[in-house]
């Protein structure tokens, strides 16, 4: 079963860029700038990513990522993401970034876009990854600050795919982003929020009533709420769940517990994904991994994962960026292979 599923062509549409930092690659930039960090070694850091609930570890992810400085960094950072997900059978990434984080530092939308790119323009012809961007709104900002972010990303509206909203959850409902979620789908951006990690299923609802939304990542809280999850299934609504990361999380004691079966037999559209693979314990394959090791899918059940993630890709909208109908083809021939 682990070559099948190491050899499954993988699209990845919930990670957030800033959550792939690997502690060498935290150690490397911070010597480089001389930067102090909270750890002095390695096994340190790792001592120390043993998170409480998603506050705990939003802390350390906004201090990690302030390593991140200039355009190589940026750069560095995403390179090193495809070389990993390059070898777990990553096909097609969408890469979360949470602008407000480094705009807060002085590093300007410039400053991130052209780092990030440098690496997507690369990955397609050293690891065949196509890719596009989704820089997100913080929901632990304010709606105001939202709406600057906004404007600011107007000018490089060609250079992304979609926004999506993203933070600690509890206290942050959907419904405080109305406006630039209006605004972004009045432009024709893509929209997603995260909902139902933490926050409750009615987060799901207001996300797709409100916001517009056409995927939600996370979503598994659902389940509190037979109607909406006949809702999602009736519209065919994609979930991007993360597994590991629901158990690093504390939204599942472990791994047996999680509800991705009940998810599966509820007939909804789910998609598998790493999350913050740096923070929780890996990337896609491992991700898997731990799933097939406590919940032992069928492969047909597999098959059906990546199928819903190759769909629920958000269609090329400029030149580039997005999953075109071609790579589409390319990608769902890959899958058949696998069928034993
Ligand atoms: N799992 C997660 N939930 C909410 N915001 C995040 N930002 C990075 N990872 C996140
Ligand atoms: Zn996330």
């Amino acid at each position: 079963m682990h070559d099948f599923l190491a050899r499954l062509p993988k699209v990845e549409l919930h990670l957030h860029i800033e959550g792939s930092l690997t502690p060498a690659l935290m150690f490397e930039l911070a010597a480089e700038q001389g930067i102090a960090l909270p750890y002095a070694t390695l096994e340190e850091v790792e001592a120390a990513y043993d998170f409480a609930d998603l506050p705990a570890f939003l802390a350390l992810y906004y201090q990690g990522m302030g390593v991140l400085n200039d355009e190589s960094h940026f750069y560095r950072l995403a390179q090193d993401y495809f070389r990993r997900a390059s070898a777990d059978g990553v096909k097609h990434l969408e890469l979360f970034f949470d602008p407000q984080a480094h705009l807060s530092r002085g590093v300007s939308l410039a400053t991130q876009f052209a780092g990030l790119e440098r690496a997507c323009r690369e990955a397609v012809k050293e690891f065949d990854i196509t890719s596009a961007l989704v820089p997100s709104f913080l929901r632990c900002h304010s709606a105001e600050s939202a709406r600057e972010l906004f404007d600011a990303l107007i000018p490089f509206e060609s250079r992304f795919v979609g926004v999506g909203l993203d933070s600690a959850e509890i206290g942050n409902p959907p419904e405080k982003f109305t406006e630039v979620f209006q605004l972004a789908g009045e432009r024709g951006w893509h929209r997603v929020a995260h909902a139902g990690e933490e926050g409750p299923a009615a987060y799901i609802r207001t996300a797709l009533e409100v916001l517009g939304v056409e995927r939600i990542d996370h979503g598994v809280r659902c389940l509190e709420d037979p109607a909406l999850v006949a809702e999602l299934a009736e519209r065919r609504i994609p979930l991007t769940v993360c597994p590991l990361s629901n158990v690093a999380l504390k939204v599942v004691e472990r791994m047996d517990d999680h509800p991705l079966p009940k998810l599966i037999e509820a007939g909804l559209n789910i998609t598998l994904n790493s999350d913050d693979p740096a923070y929780f314990g890996g990337g896609m394959l491992d991700n898997f991994i731990a799933v097939q090791q406590a919940l032992d899918l069928s492969e047909a059940q597999w098959i059906t994962l990546c199928r819903n993630a190759i769909d629920a890709a958000f269609p090329q909208r400029a030149e580039g960026l997005g999953m075109s109908d071609t790579r589409r083809d390319v990608l769902l021939a890959q899958l058949d292979s696998c069928v034993a």
